[in-house]
């Protein structure tokens, strides 16, 4: 059969195949993805695992008028390649090209930006009250929601919201017993519950139905019914939970089932209310026929990225270390030196390379699932025992736990360590990824240490500090590899930051691992430009070393604060807060940082030369300042007209 995929503009170019025509774009679009996913890593048995639930739903709505939420949004290829962008597939993560997430502004048919699990039930039940409202109520409303996503807190605000308004929304459950990890909690093992009994589809209106067609048998019979239907449920055990929460459930079915889904698909369409349909998926589904290699497919790959060599492998991130290694190698040796020391997880064990962490010490591991405020009081719950636990996160996941760092952490001052991976930009993954907010979030409250290795040399030392430390302690580092500066490494002290090299002309005063490129910047303007430019350490945002730093400030005429995180309130800012409550002058500083727009997906080291957050952009920021100043000398040299 020759190739049909590229001649799909629209998901209406679909409605003409037949059900073989079908099943072959199906097993093109996977071909598709290994081809694409085995050049550039990126989410692999995600997208594999809903590529016929994605062509049913868009054969039975008109999601240019419906409206469709794909939650956390990294499974949006196959709903990328059949709404109209199949030709720009082979750009997709990389700069300029398309999102790994869903994007409105490639297509009407994406909806939200998302990247963070757990929202699409509530902007799905929104879109559905404010289409009503609007006067467009012919707009349907549907939300696919994984089972790793299920178990965030905001999922059933919605599902109790939408229940009990009896919203007309249909919520998919996309069930492949796979987080990125194997799912974790009690949810968990309910859905493995819900796999075993018989298609259940809402018994609740059957019953009523028969209920009806009687003849008036007074509340006696109604009752004894009612409780048949309940102990009935109670039976079938399937989806009771939804039930009771005001959502119709119907399910399990069997998620790569096109014909079938497509007449269930359609049969829901018309119903009214809030129904939740249970889908039974397989991440990865289908790869071996894809890449023809058996192994892969009989073994559900547990990963989510393809690497170059066309295997399924673990999140690859090249052969060398990256600071992830580093900080959880120290999370492993302070488990074993110290029993207080817990870790918990917001399913990111991978992501995080806890792995020999969980195997070491299963008793003081937690995996909590994408449950991040959770994570965060449950830590604080177990501070307060005595213990030390660690939330060991990624800086923009801990964003969805706000509240708790403020009330069971700070306001508490429990010894809660925050260990913030991903801290920074981190290239494909793109805007709701980079970790750029947390400097400012963490050191607006009182009783928050905030600090950050400047290489590696720091991060075992930094830990120790953070685990001896009596009050709470955010540590952040980026997605990248390790790097260790080559000098005799000063001790950590809490507010101390490190000179490691003095200057005439200027200094880089730089919190976090862009020392590194700080240093080569100045070794750069030594050698090109004669200038001497010092480097210093900040090692610390909270409490900030204001005896090395506004002595700097005081000698130096050009002063360059460096950070890998917003401007918007972040290092720099700290430091020219010092500088006003001393009376200093500030304007011969200079904040470099990430500039308040969000940074498009692109590979990291674009990211970072684009907002001059390498050596180049240094030694230009040096150099234009230089200039400046010289023509604001020259200026006053100007005789008096
Ligand atoms: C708030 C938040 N925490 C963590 C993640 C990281 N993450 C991305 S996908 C994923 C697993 C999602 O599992 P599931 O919802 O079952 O979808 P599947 O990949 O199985 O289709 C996780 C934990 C995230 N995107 N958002
Ligand atoms: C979709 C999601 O949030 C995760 O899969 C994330 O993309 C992982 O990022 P890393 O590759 O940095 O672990
Ligand atoms: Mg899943």
């Amino acid at each position: 059969m020759s190739p049909i995929l590229p001649n799909i503009q629209s998901p209406a170019d679909l409605q003409r195949l037949s059900d073989a025509e079908l099943a072959h774009v199906a097993q093109e679009i996977r071909d598709e993805l290994v081809r694409v996913l085995s050049i550039r890593p990126a989410h692999f048995a995600s997208n594999l695992g809903v590529v016929e639930l994605c062509m049913a739903l868009h054969m039975v709505y008109d999601f240019s008028k419906d409206r469709l939420i794909w939650d956390t949004g990294h499974q949006i290829y196959p709903h990328k390649l059949i709404t109209g962008r199949h030709a720009q597939f082979d750009s997709i993560r990389t700069k300029g090209g398309l999102m790994g997430y869903p994007n409105p502004v490639e297509s009407e048919y994406d909806l939200f930006v998302t990247g963070h699990a757990g929202c699409s039930v509530s902007t799905a039940h929104g879109l559905k009250v404010g289409d009503d409202l609007m006067g467009q109520s012919d707009r349907k409303s549907v939300a696919v929601i994984g089972d790793g996503a299920l178990v965030s807190g905001i999922v059933f605000e919605a599902l109790n919201n939408a229940g009990g308004m009896g919203t007309d929304l249909l919520v998919i459950l996309n069930d492949n017993k796979m987080s990125i990890c194997p799912r974790t909690g009690s949810l968990a093992s309910y859905l493995d519950q819900c796999r075993m009994t018989n298609f259940y589809q809402g018994s609740k209106r059957t019953i009523n139905k028969i209920l009806e067609s009687l003849p008036v048998v007074g509340g006696l019979a109604q009752s004894a019914l009612e409780q048949l239907r309940d102990g009935l449920k109670a039976y079938f055990k399937g989806g009771m939970l939804f039930e009771e929460m005001g959502f119709r459930y119907f399910g399990p079915v069997d998620g790569h089932d096109l014909p079938n889904l497509r007449k269930l698909l359609r049969d829901l369409k018309s119903q009214k209310g809030p129904i939740l349909l249970h889908v039974l998926t397989e991440k990865g589904h289908g790869v071996a026929q894809a890449s023809a290699d058996p192994v892969t497919y009989h073994t559900p790959p547990v990963f989510e990225k393809i690497g170059p060599e066309r295997t399924i492998v673990s999140l690859k991130r090249g052969g060398s270390k990256a600071y992830t290694d580093a900080v959880s190698a120290c999370i492993h040796q302070q488990m074993q030196d110290n029993p207080r020391v817990a870790v918990l997880t917001a399913a990111m064990c991978q992501g995080n390379k806890l792995e020999k962490v969980r195997e070491s010490f299963p008793d003081r591991f937690f995996d909590v699932g994408i449950c991040e405020s959770h994570a965060v009081a449950f830590a604080a719950g177990m501070a307060k025992t005595g213990m030390r636990p660690i939330v060991d996160i990624y800086s923009t996941f801990l964003q969805r736990s706000f509240d708790q760092i403020f009330q069971e952490v700070a306001l508490q001052n429990l010894p809660v360590m925050f260990t913030l991976d991903r801290s920074g930009v981190v290239g494909p993954d793109g805007p709701t990824h980079h970790g750029v907010f947390d400097i400012p979030y963490m050191r607006m409250f009182p009783n928050i240490t905030v600090m950050a290795p400047g290489d590696e040399a720091d991060v075992a030392p930094m830990m120790k500090f953070g685990l001896t430390h009596p009050g709470s302690v955010s540590m952040r580092y980026p997605k990248t590899n390790l790097e260790t500066i080559q000098r005799t490494v000063a001790p950590v002290e809490v507010g101390k930051a490190e000179v490691i090299e003095s200057g005439e002309d200027g200094v880089f005063i730089v919190f976090g691992t862009l020392l590194g490129d700080a240093l080569r910047a100045a070794e750069r303007l030594r050698q090109e430009d004669g200038l001497s430019i010092g480097v210093i350490n900040a090692r610390f945002c909270k409490p900030l070393d204001r005896e090395t730093i506004l002595r700097a400030v005081r000698e130096m005429p050009m002063v360059f604060t460096v950070e890998e995180g917003t401007l918007e309130g972040g290092f720099g800012s700290a430091v020219l807060e010092a500088c006003n409550s001393a009376g200093l002058n500030t304007q011969h500083i200079v904040r470099l940082g990430i500039p308040d727009r969000f940074i498009d997906h692109a590979e990291r080291a674009e990211q970072l030369a684009e907002m001059g957050l390498d050596v180049n952009g240094f030694c230009r920021a040096v150099r234009q300042a230089r200039a400046k100043v010289s023509q604001e000398s020259e200026s006053l040299d100007l005789p008096v007209a």
